[in-house]
């Protein structure tokens, strides 16, 4: 039984290979051409490539000794930043190996270091910059200090384009022997919200259960409802059946194993792309909004969930007042 995980059998070789990312591959490749890079910051969602084309980089700069001089490190290691610059100086204490010009430090999360972290990063940077490249990932620019930026090229990462993914999903499907539809492949997009690591999984996940891949299998292993059984519940409680859209949620959470954040989230998304009248949809938005504040800070889910039904239920009835 083959275990080895499919978003690292699949993680693009070359730059080439990343997907729907063109105008940061377009960049990126001018500096292989220049066999240089200054310092860079990736910043944008989860599973949009940011590791995948650091990793490309490093291959396509330096050949078969990219592993000698490329070092991963997550900067949210919970040993806190000494550790990081610990291990930063060990990896740039020796010269760079075959005859690379730089070492590559990637530091993934860099957006969860404290400012003062940060300033202390920035300190390390500057000390090994002739031996060293640094590439830090982020989710926001914003939450990066302004000294550090401004030393860095910064390459906004967008979600993959819908079509993209899809045509590499299907590529990853055939290359493992498996029977995938186009409905079950957008199905896989609308669960990936995006996130291509969150799709490779779920179709790996599926595929551990059977070669066919149904919408149905899809959903039941990565605890999201079809969408229309979430409209139907929404659209219930708008008419004023709060029990009935009660029972109805209920039994949906039990079928999917669904969590309250699950719900909330998938609600989000149905509200949000939903021809609701937009001024309702605006209301509705920021009362979910609450109810997830609520959630993370540890709120029963049940009352959440429940309050969250009431009010829809209501709405329509104190709008008309
Ligand atoms: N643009 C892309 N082209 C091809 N494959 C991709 C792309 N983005 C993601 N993948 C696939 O998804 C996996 C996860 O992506 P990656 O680790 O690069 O995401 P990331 O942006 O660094 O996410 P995070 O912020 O969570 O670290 C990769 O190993 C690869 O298989």
């Amino acid at each position: 039984m083959e275990t080895e995980i499919w978003v690292e059998k699949y993680r693009p070789k070359t730059l080439d290979e990343v997907v729907g990312q063109d105008e940061i591959i377009q960049r990126l490749k001018s500096y292989v051409k220049q066999k240089n890079i200054p310092h860079l910051l990736f910043a944008g969602p989860p599973g949009t490539g940011k590791t995948a084309t650091a990793i490309a980089l490093a291959r396509d700069l330096f050949g078969e000794v990219w592993r000698e001089n490329f070092i991963e490190m997550n900067a949210s290691d919970e040993r806190g930043i000494d550790v990081v610059r610990h291990k930063i100086k060990e990896f740039a204490r020796t010269a760079p190996i075959g005859g690379a010009p730089f070492k590559i430090i990637f530091l993934d999360e860099a957006d969860a270091l404290t400012a003062d972290a940060q300033a202390a990063l920035r300190r390390t940077m500057e000390m090994y910059s002739k031996v060293c490249r640094f590439i830090l990932s982020c989710n926001y620019v914003s939450r990066i200090i302004e000294p550090i930026q401004s030393r860095c090229a910064v390459f906004k990462f967008k979600p993959v384009p819908k079509e993209a993914m899809k045509k590499r999903l299907k590529e990853i499907a055939e290359n493992e022997g498996l029977e995938i539809d186009d409905e079950a492949l957008e199905v896989l997009i609308y669960i990936s919200g995006g996130d291509f690591r969150k799709a490779i999984n779920a179709l790996q996940g599926a595929a551990a259960l059977d070669k066919r891949i149904t919408p149905e299998i899809l959903y039941q292993i990565t605890a999201t409802a079809r969408p229309e059984e979430l409209r139907k519940i929404i659209d219930t409680a708008l008419k004023g059946n709060y029990l009935q859209a009660k029972d109805m949620l209920e039994n949906l959470m039990a079928e999917y194993g669904m969590s309250g954040e699950d719900v909330v989230s998938q609600l989000f998304r149905e509200i949000m792309y939903s021809n609701l009248d937009e001024k309702l949809k605006v209301v509705l938005i920021d009362k979910l909004g609450e109810i997830d504040f609520r959630l993370t800070e540890g709120a029963s889910e049940l009352i959440q969930l429940n309050a969250y039904l009431a009010f829809l239920s209501t709405i329509q009835k104190r709008r008309g007042e």
